[in-house]
């Protein structure tokens, strides 16, 4: 049986949530700084630790059968590979942004100015995109938020989360590039491998499991309906008998995105003694 390969990044934003995801996964292997590649004892797959720009071709040429790393180096590099999964981390937006100052308000007014960015394909085509064609777009590798400060460029165009840095290096958001995320992406038709479908299987087992809580709580037979209403379940709420015969327990998962609601739901339908817990894996 071939070992697959699968690149993550070595160190940076993305490599404590790819390597958290694979040992999730119930894979085990050593995560040493030093080390480059490492084996998973419990599953023909190697690991590989790379720069997040270069694993897209890795990907592509074949080197590495899987790979974890943002859309937005996908899009940059302009690597042919297969998209197999969204894996929720890695968030942030590809913004332009100018100095507190400036009056651009519209994406045309950005003719004739420098932007400084590590992502020159990204920006090139969506100032095309703009009929914003003369644009000097000046390509650094990281730090461009210093660009204005000191004359490099009149606006900048990188990574945004929390817009902290945007804010300590006096820049505004002006205008929105593209979203990204992390995601799974594999080697064109590396999908059809049985162990690739087991390993998706796995991930997506883990992140079902990320987007739900498991809830326990007590509810008067009187409420059961109206709080069973408010609970799916994987199928359908457990119910459990309580000493008190007047009383049951209900076992259910509920969605992270919606949870305070649920919960404030739930106690105003008569719920009492909540619960709530993680869950490891949902295999459905
Ligand atoms: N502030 C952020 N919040 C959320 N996700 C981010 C943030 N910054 C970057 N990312 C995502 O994480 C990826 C890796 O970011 P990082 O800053 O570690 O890259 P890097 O410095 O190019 O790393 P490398 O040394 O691997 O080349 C980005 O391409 C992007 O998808
Ligand atoms: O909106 P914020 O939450 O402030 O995040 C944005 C910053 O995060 C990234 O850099 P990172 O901190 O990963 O450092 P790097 O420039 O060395 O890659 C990105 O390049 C921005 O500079
Ligand atoms: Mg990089």
């Amino acid at each position: 049986m071939k070992t697959l390969k699968i690149a993550i990044q070595k160190s940076g934003r993305l490599n404590e949530k790819s390597v958290e995801i694979l040992k999730n996964c119930g894979l085990s292997f050593e995560n040493y700084k030093s080390s480059l590649i490492s084996s998973v004892t419990n599953f023909p797959l190697e690991i590989l630790f790379l720069r997040d720009d270069d694993i897209p071709e890795y990907v592509q040429d074949g080197i590495a059968d899987l790979g974890i790393v943002g859309e937005n180096v996908i899009t940059e590099t302009g690597a042919d590979v297969t998209y197999l999964q969204k894996l929720g981390f890695g968030k942030c937006t590809l913004k332009i942004a100018v100095p507190n100052n400036s009056n651009i308000t519209k994406i045309s007014e950005l003719e004739g100015l420098a932007i400084a960015t590590s992502y020159p394909v990204i920006l090139e085509k969506f100032l095309q995109q703009n009929a914003v064609p003369n644009v000097q777009v000046r390509t650094i590798s990281g730090s461009v938020e210093i660009g204005p400060g000191l004359g490099l460029s009149d606006a900048i165009c990188d990574i945004v989360s929390t817009g902290g840095t945007l804010k300590s290096n006096g820049l505004k958001p002006f205008a929105e590039v593209m979203k990204s995320e992390a995601v799974l992406i594999g080697n064109k038709g590396t999908e059809f491998n049985p162990e690739v479908q087991e390993l998706m299987q796995r991930i997506r087992s883990v992140l079902r499991a990320k987007e739900t809580k498991y809830v326990v709580l007590n509810v008067a037979k009187t409420d059961l309906k109206k709080v069973v209403e408010l609970l799916p379940g994987v199928k359908s709420p457990t119910v459990v008998p309580l000493f008190d015969q007047d009383w049951v327990a209900v076992h259910s998962v509920i969605a992270e995105h919606d949870f305070w609601e649920k919960i404030n739901l739930l106690k105003a339908a008569g719920a009492e003694g909540i619960v709530v817990m993680p869950i490891e894996k949902i295999i459905t």
